[in-house]
């Protein structure tokens, strides 16, 4: 049997799409589709284009097309929707949810007719109830369905550790649980340096400060750039992720996932540890937590409900 290339789909071809499209090329892990709507179909043509003009240069071999048509994606292997619209400042991810729900549900309605065989990876934001409304869509078992929010929270949050300390990101290791907003989780306990926690490193008022400014670490980007949110950080995790499943790899990773039982929380999509690989989110990882730790997830999770209600009222 001949061995062929994945098949990756990134549906949206704004600020995120677009630079997951160049970054999954860039690290040839299958042939790209970029889709956006219609009336973008040009530009979205044009984006690919100008990618694939790029990879002569940086010597890559994968091949990106842009597109509208849905019958373009047809077979992917993995689908990566970004498609919706972003927060400006003074808004919370919350506010996109009436919008975003209606552009989530529509897109994949395609996706379950055009690649029902795919694992599908949501970033459109409020994310978790995003991935809520996919799983409802696609009709998906749960393991074919992720959300990405804890590999960017946790980015973050291992950005401002190594900053803090002025060592090598590559030696920092943390995991950001929960919902992703501003009532998210870092775990502390559960954060090393080299091997070395963190609380024998950092002092306890500092640590708390790089906990509050990893929870509003989405509107710090916001706020900077006046007109939309964060986009390489969240590409660069939607390309581990896929990595992860592309390569089998089956790397704990922080992702949504659907909860039936675990932590304690029944028919909830939140972000948990879990282990990716060639079938998608293969194990959640339930750990030991402190009271003080499970009230803040509780509260996460409530947060999530709440935005869940506000989909399920449409
Ligand atoms: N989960 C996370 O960690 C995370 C991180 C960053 C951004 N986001 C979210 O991702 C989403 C996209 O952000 P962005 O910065 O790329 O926004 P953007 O406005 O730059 O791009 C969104 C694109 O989606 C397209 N789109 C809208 N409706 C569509 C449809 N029905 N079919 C196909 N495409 C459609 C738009 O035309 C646009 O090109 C936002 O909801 C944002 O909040 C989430
Ligand atoms: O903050 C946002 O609205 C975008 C994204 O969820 C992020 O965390 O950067």
């Amino acid at each position: 049997m001949a061995i062929r290339r994945k098949k990756l789909s990134v549906i949206g071809a704004g600020f995120t799409g677009a630079t997951t499209a160049l970054m999954l090329a860039q690290k040839e892990l299958g042939d790209v589709v970029l889709l956006d709507i219609p009336q973008l179909e040009n530009p979205t043509k044009g984006k690919a284009l100008d990618m694939l003009e790029a990879s002569p240069v940086q010597g890559f071999d994968s091949n990106i097309i842009g597109t509208s048509n849905y019958e373009d994606t047809a077979n992917s292997d993995i689908v990566i929707i970004t498609a919706g619209i972003a927060r400006k400042p003074g808004m919370s991810r919350d506010d996109l949810v009436n919008t975003n729900a209606g552009i989530m549900k529509s897109v994949c309605e395609n996706v379950k007719k055009y690649s029902p065989e795919s694992i599908v990876i949501i970033l459109s934001n409020p994310v978790d109830a995003m991935t809520y409304v996919a799983y409802q869509t696609l009709g998906f078992p749960k393991n074919r369905v992720i959300g990405q929010s804890g590999v960017l929270d946790t980015a973050r949050y291992c950005t401002f550790i190594a900053q803090e300390l002025n060592v090598s990101v590559e030696d920092v290791r943390g995991f950001v649980l929960g919902g992703h907003g501003d009532d998210m989780v870092p775990l502390v306990r559960y954060s090393n340096v080299g091997g070395i926690p963190i609380e024998k490193l950092i002092p306890a008022d500092r640590i708390e400060a790089i906990v509050q400014r990893t929870r509003t670490g989405g509107g710090e980007i916001v706020n900077l750039l006046g007109n939309g949110s964060a986009y390489y950080a969240p590409a660069a995790s939607l390309v581990q992720m896929t990595e992860a499943i592309v390569k089998d790899k089956k790397r704990i990773l922080p992702a949504i996932a659907l909860l039936e039982g675990e932590y304690g929380y029944d028919n909830l999509f939140m972000g948990v540890p879990t282990i990716l690989g060639g079938d998608g989110i293969e194990k959640v990882f339930e750990l030991e937590l402190t009271a003080e730790e499970k009230t803040a997830l509780d509260k996460s999770a409530d947060s999530v409900r709440n935005v869940i209600k506000v989909v399920e009222g449409n």
